[in-house]
């Protein structure tokens, strides 16, 4: 055997070698999400048995029958709470609460869970005690509540003196007015004097429920794992008889049995809803390789379709990116500021709070934006770059229309975007499958976006109805036949390699751009980056990363499927685009303002003068969007007809005001007219949307129960 054939020969077994070595890892990846399968189908199961093994009677439990709280309940939501009708499973929740029983509650965000333990603690006798993972989710809980106002208080570390002898009082003594109290989970694992004081209050017959809000922060398989909370199983163990809700939006199955166990309430009464957000618009955008074009469409958006300051969000990747899109959108008059972990505590507040009272219109943030947000009319969430999982889009874009009003979420994409998340993501566990997922969900033209989540989250489909650009605008596509450019692509791939070089996908991509010409073909840059990204979700090529001192790198190589591709067994496509749908080609926005008339205009600005003169509370504690809407289409004239739409709490605060308000505008338009303001919603995006003779628009996921 000479030297040559020894050659030939080693080089034909390390390319098998390589091969071999690909299959493996493939097999590894398929492995994993096997187990992860096999341990959720498990949990599963056992689920299925859990009522049958151990407590016959909750499957069958009746819980929005009639109760003998019912009319209480009724008068405290209404005139209290400001609100008219339930909305899906709340009454159910706050039944089976009422019944002393323990119960798990899995909403989607802006579900409306606060209700759930917030109107129980006010009906129950005694003091609720509310565990929530953040001081600025408490604290604007807290701002709420005592605006409608409930005594309800706060013992964290930065709670005054004053404040906590009178906590503590309440609790051991009974004196002084306290309803419901928040505490972070740091206080039941290391404070014995706080603890030592909830006993008293338990022993003398005051406590009336326990609440444990973001529950998922228990689980060590959930997002946003907190340590303190995995102690929380003390309270069931010290406090047997009184009913813990634990409540979270998100939750897994394997999530949704680690905190049953951990909470020690294994027969809790459990309630799932849907993830499904039909009030949410969503759209993905081509994003221009041009920074300064992303952000000119991002500002034409805001400005023209959210011409009343409405409230919205943009999500970058980087906190350089941060300040720079914020800055950018100001110097184009966006009133915008940024937020990300960086910035000192009290800066972020500060930005944090003017937005939350609606004085500043957008948060650039990075994901560091996260869990606090407690801002329920949120009209837009604008996604700068791509998120790094279908779960992390859904918390971000869900931050959106909270209230149930119609808002959007808008997700800038370009295939280059992908590299710089796998790069941060390949060490993760299934992080690059994660962040393809998403990338799949981008690059889809005809998959309705709402369905992708459904399918996400293993939940059966429920219509879109015109909810998503892909159902609202499909597109006109065209599938071309690019099996010549895909051995293309690996034949160069494997030149490369064998010169032990490595290729970025933008280096892959220059490169394509000259020798396609071979084919003789002129796909554009970004359709060869979706190309290339396409090649890459069905493993014919694949990423691999390199560690250099200041970044990682992402190349792209040839992947365990690639002879597939080389031995024409495999067709590939790439989806062309005749003509753009509105939603991505046509520039011309429109206004989506839900305040269209002059009134309601009106209202708004006096909701921000009454919040300022009521203590610096939160606009939409004063009046809701849905309460403008319907006070704008009623017209009340006297207290009494207010009192209808709003409850006696608001009416006696804000009451007088409202109506001077209303009877101003009506005087000076009494025809009802619509003032130069009140343009009416039109445009090319969301044709779905209803609009009503009352003008308030509400999508449910199921009817509520209660016209109250
Ligand atoms: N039945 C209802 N009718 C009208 N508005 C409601 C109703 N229930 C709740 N809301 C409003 O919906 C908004 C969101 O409610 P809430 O803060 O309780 O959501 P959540 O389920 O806790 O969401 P998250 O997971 O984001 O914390 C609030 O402004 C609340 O006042
Ligand atoms: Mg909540």
């Amino acid at each position: 055997m000479g030297a040559g054939d020894v050659l030939q020969e080693l080089m034909t077994v390390e390319v098998e070698l390589q091969e071999v070595q690909d299959q493996i890892k493939y097999l590894l990846n398929r492995q994993e999400k096997l187990y992860e399968r096999q341990s959720d189908l498990r949990a599963l199961l056992e689920a299925c048995e859990v009522p049958i093994k151990d407590d016959p009677s909750t499957s069958v439990e009746d819980w929005s029958g009639s109760f003998e709280w019912d009319t209480r309940a009724d008068d405290v939501k209404f005139n209290i709470f400001g609100i008219s009708k339930y909305r899906s499973n709340q009454r159910e929740i706050i039944n089976s609460i009422m019944s002393g029983r323990d119960v798990l509650v899995i909403m989607a965000a802006g579900g409306g869970k606060s209700l759930c333990y917030q109107l129980p603690a006010v009906l129950r006798n005694g003091v609720a005690l509310v565990v929530s993972p953040l001081l600025s989710l408490i604290q604007d809980q807290v701002m709420g509540l005592n605006a409608l106002g409930i005594p309800a208080f706060t013992l964290t570390s930065t709670t005054h003196k004053e404040d906590e002898k009178f906590i503590y009082r309440a609790l051991e003594k009974g004196e002084g007015d306290l309803k419901i109290l928040y505490v972070t989970p740091e206080k039941i694992s290391k404070s014995k004097r706080f603890m030592s004081k909830l006993e008293k209050c338990h022993h003398a017959g005051r406590l009336s429920l326990i609440a444990i809000d973001e529950a998922h922060c228990c689980s060590q398989w959930g997002h946003d794992f907190r340590p303190d909370y995995k102690n929380l199983g003390i309270l069931k163990r010290q406090f047997p008889n009184i009913p813990v809700v634990a409540l979270t939006a998100t939750a897994t199955l394997k999530v949704q049995l680690d905190l049953m166990e951990m909470l020690q309430i294994p027969k809790c009464v459990k309630f799932v809803s849907t993830v499904n957000r039909p009030n949410l618009f969503y759209m993905v955008r081509e994003k221009s390789s041009v920074a300064r074009v992303v952000v000119d469409d991002i500002a034409e958006f805001i400005k023209v379709s959210y011409p009343n300051n409405e409230s919205g969000i943009v999500y970058c990747f980087s906190r350089k990116e941060c300040e720079q899109v914020a800055k950018e959108l100001r110097e184009r008059r966006v009133s915008a500021d940024y937020y990300h972990a960086d910035m000192d505590v009290h800066a972020r507040e500060k930005v944090h709070t003017l937005w939350s009272s609606s004085k500043l219109q957008v948060i650039v943030g990075t994901v560091a934006f996260g869990m606090g947000i407690n801002k329920p009319d949120v009209r837009f969430v604008i996604h700068h770059s791509l998120s790094k999982s279908m779960e992390t889009y859904y918390q971000e874009s869900g931050r959106a229309g909270r209230d149930g009003l119609p808002s959007e979420c808008l997700l800038y994409y370009r295939a280059a975007d992908a590299p710089r998340q796998s790069s941060m993501v390949f060490y993760e566990n299934s992080g690059l499958q994660n962040l393809y997922d998403i990338v799949r969900y981008c690059q889809s033209k005809r998959q309705c976006r709402h369905a992708a989540f459904f399918k996400h989250f293993a939940e059966s489909l429920q219509d879109c109805n015109g909810m998503c650009d892909n159902c609202a605008f499909p597109n006109d596509v065209n599938e071309l036949d690019v099996c010549e450019h895909a051995k293309l692509i690996v034949s160069l791939l494997q030149e490369v390699q064998e010169k032990d070089q490595r290729l970025t996908m933008l280096q892959l991509v220059d490169k394509l751009k000259i020798v396609q010409k071979e084919l003789g073909s002129n796909l554009k840059k970004e359709e060869l980056e979706k190309l290339v990204l396409n090649l890459i979700l069905d493993r014919v090529l694949k990423e691999e990363f390199q560690h250099t001192a200041y970044s990682t790198n992402a190349y792209v190589t040839v992947g365990p499927l690639a002879k597939n591709v080389l031995q024409g067994k495999r067709t590939v496509k790439l989806e062309i685009l005749n003509n753009q749908n509105n939603v991505s080609g046509n520039k011309k926005y429109a206004k989506r303002s839900l305040m269209t008339s002059g009134l309601e205009l009106k209202l708004d600005q006096l909701r921000k003068e009454l919040s300022s003169t009521h203590g610096g509370i939160f606009p939409h504690s004063v009046l809701s969007t849905e309460q403008i809407s319907m006070i704008s289409a009623k017209k009340p004239t006297s207290l009494e007809e207010l009192e209808l739409i709003i409850g006696k709490v608001k009416v006696q605060r804000y009451g007088s005001r409202i109506l001077e308000e209303v009877e101003k505008y009506a005087s000076s338009d009494p025809q009802g007219n619509e003032l130069p303001n009140g343009d009416q919603v039109s445009g090319n995006r969301a044709p779905k949307r209803p609009k009503t003779s009352s003008a308030t628009i509400f999508i449910e996921s199921s009817s509520g129960d209660d016209a109250g």
